[in-house]
């Protein structure tokens, strides 16, 4: 008589690690897929239906997909997106740093790997707790919030749901602040301290922050705490916020009209780190790198120098493991 033995340990818990998500392929088809998912979530527009399937479907997809997919041309790499390429790194140098004990899964919120198949993953692995972390350090109902909704829809039909906790925020976490502090330090240390240090972060529509978002009142309390760690004067820093979509105002100060302001003035040199993305993505690699440097020089301004998200560092992989440790005591 057949006995079936177990012979692999069950791990005790996995995580599972969410980023944005980002088109398959840097062409106008694949933008536009990727923007009809992403878009069409109302935690991210919440233009009352059927108005907003109207622009969206009638305007927005129709001229946007051709001119951004130009911007994702221009940063793509050899992996594909830097948003995937990135977070496929982070995920291994986390499995490696955590051990085989505990399996790390990554998903996205639009597009793929799905919700669903990184949770089939988990579930092959034997994973019957899940701590969930979202590559987000600042919470908000855009980003946060749309992770929580795409989760519960993805394992709607998960006859098995595990055991699960969430890291809903990393935005004031010690080592969060001391990685980003030690990328500025080092990024000086080889190219010299620019006159200012501008931290751009995405940006949400004002009315979002209005209705209780903490997702601002998060990215001003990390800029603080970075401009304390490197012990800057109020004059040598400042928060903005980059990434408007839309017409509607958008919380201020704006990174792309400040710079056009700095550069006016004739400020010789300004560094810009942008501490809300885990990873380089589109938002940061052109709009960032070319587009705001672009505004900056063309009104006037001298050197502009962007510093890198925290991406593969080892101390940012140091922090999502602590992450880990910190939500997972007691499983
Ligand atoms: C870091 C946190 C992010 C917040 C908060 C956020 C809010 C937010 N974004 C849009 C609209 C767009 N964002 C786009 C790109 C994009 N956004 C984030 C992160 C946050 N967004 C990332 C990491 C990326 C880059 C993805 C990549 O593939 O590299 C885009 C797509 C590009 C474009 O068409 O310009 C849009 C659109 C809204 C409306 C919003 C808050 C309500
Ligand atoms: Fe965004
Ligand atoms: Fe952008």
């Amino acid at each position: 008589m057949g006995v079936f033995v177990e012979t692999r340990p069950t791990p005790s818990f996995g995580v599972l690690l969410v980023n944005l998500g980002t088109p398959k392929a840097p062409t106008a088809a694949a933008v536009r897929e990727y923007l009809a998912e992403f878009l069409w979530d109302k935690r991210v527009v919440d233009v009352p239906r059927p108005l907003w399937w109207l622009i969206l479907h009638g305007v927005i997809l129709r001229f946007r997909p051709g001119r951004v997919a130009k911007g994702y041309a221009s940063v793509w790499t050899d992996e594909g997106s830097p948003l995937m390429a990135i977070s496929r790194q982070q995920q291994a140098a986390l499995q490696q740093l955590l051990g085989p004990d505990v399996p790390v899964s990554l998903a996205m919120t639009y597009g793929e790997p799905t919700m669903e198949q990184a949770g089939l993953e988990l579930r092959r692995a034997g994973v019957e707790k899940m701590l969930v972390l979202p590559l987000f350090p600042q919470n908000s109902s855009s980003t946060t919030a749309a992770v929580h909704d795409r989760l519960a829809k993805g394992l709607s039909r998960c006859p098995h749901l595990p055991e699960m906790r969430w890291v809903s925020h990393y935005h004031d976490h010690p080592l969060y602040i001391k990685a980003l502090a030690n990328s500025v330090r080092e990024y000086w240390a080889e190219h010299g301290q620019g006159d200012r240090l501008m931290m751009s972060f995405h940006g949400i529509p004002q009315r979002y922050e209005d209705r209780g978002d903490p997702y601002p009142g998060q990215c001003r309390a990390t800029a603080a705490a970075l401009a304390a760690e490197l012990e800057l004067s109020e004059e040598q820093w400042i928060c903005s916020f980059q990434s408007r979509f839309g017409r509607e105002e958008w919380v201020k100060p704006y990174t792309d009209h400040t710079l056009e302001a700095w550069g006016k003035q004739g400020l010789q040199r300004v560094d810009v780190i942008s501490p809300a993305f885990a990873a380089d993505c589109l938002e940061t690699l052109e709009e960032l790198e070319e587009e705001n440097r672009d505004n900056f020089k063309n009104a006037g301004g001298g050197d502009y120098h962007y510093i890198p998200c925290l991406n593969t560092r080892s101390d940012h992989i140091e922090l999502l493991a602590e992450l880990v440790r910190q939500h997972t005591q007691g499983w």
